[in-house]
């Protein structure tokens, strides 16, 4: 299998080091639209067929493995089998949850949450959302979903004002994303979460992937990486519903089956590397 070639100068310097110093390389991945196919019901995500097994692989032999998504980390772990990949680390609210070995650590949610959860379905309600929005209590966050209505587009506009007025009350964070509009606490992204992994396992290469607004601070983290001397890859798994991704990475896959090409791809030049 031949691996693809990045658009970037530095995104092929960044898989050259990834792949010629694999013990030091991490490698880390949003979960929804990057390792899971989108589905309607968000309830129902599960992995690419195999692609666990190929990550599961692929962190046999290199440094370190993440997951940074912005599901709850128990989640991420129950809805993608994640415990059969050994050693990784699932970083759970953009970072706010750790799990790792089975165990969950993470500090209080602040009180913002807890006021978004008893007033978002009344506000919902009266700013007149369609059928099919759904409210998703992640406990230390809250995302509506407008993906089952019958305008996805529309109802985001139609909601999106009354959100933020909620979110400022709460002092919490506004979070866009493929058809949903996520109230978050602040002070984490997945930026800061990457770099602090990366310093945290000495990586000397980084892989980053994902497919949606969320995961464009780690795109800037690999990029501020490599002026630290860090050669960094950024993958954009790919949709027509979100291009602000693709446009920001060095290299783009055809979503989570183009993820899965490059995973055993990558796993094939660590084995045999110059074949
Ligand atoms: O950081 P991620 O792992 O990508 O999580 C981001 C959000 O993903 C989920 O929503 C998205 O995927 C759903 C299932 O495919 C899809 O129905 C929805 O339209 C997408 O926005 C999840 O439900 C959210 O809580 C995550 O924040």
């Amino acid at each position: 299998m031949t691996l693809p070639r990045p658009s970037t100068d530095a995104g092929r310097a960044g898989l050259d080091a990834f792949v010629s110093a694999p013990g030091r390389a991490l490698a880390a991945f949003d979960f929804d639209g990057t390792l899971a196919p989108i589905v309607a019901d968000p309830r129902t995500s599960a992995p690419y067929p195999g692609i666990v097994d190929t990550l599961a692989d692929l962190a046999g032999l290199i440094g370190s493995v993440a997951v940074i998504t912005g599901r709850p980390a128990a989640t991420a772990v129950r809805m993608g089998g994640l415990e059969r990949v050994r050693g990784i680390t699932v970083l759970g609210h953009y970072g706010a949850e750790r799990w790792e070995d089975g165990h969950v650590t993470a500090a209080d949610p602040p009180p913002g949450v807890a006021l978004v959860r008893e007033e978002l379905p009344g506000l919902v309600a009266r700013a007149g959302a369609p059928e099919g929005t759904w409210i998703e209590d992640k406990g230390r966050s809250l995302s509506v979903h407008t993906r089952r209505t019958a305008d996805p587009d529309g109802a985001l506009a139609l909601l999106t004002p009354a959100l933020t007025a909620l979110a400022e009350r709460a002092e919490l964070r506004v979070e866009p994303g493929r058809m949903v509009v996520e109230l978050r606490p602040q002070g984490v992204d997945k930026g800061a979460t990457l770099t602090a992994l990366v310093e945290e396992t000495g990586t000397r290469a980084v892989l980053y992937a994902g497919d949606d607004l969320g995961d464009l601070p780690a795109f800037g983290a690999v990029a501020a990486l490599r002026g630290q001397g860090v050669p960094g890859l950024t993958v954009c798994s790919s949709s027509e519903e979100v291009t602000a991704v693709a446009d920001a990475a060095d290299l783009v896959v055809p979503g989570p089956a183009g993820l899965a090409g490059l995973l055993g791809g990558l796993t094939e030049a660590i084995r045999a590397p110059g074949a």
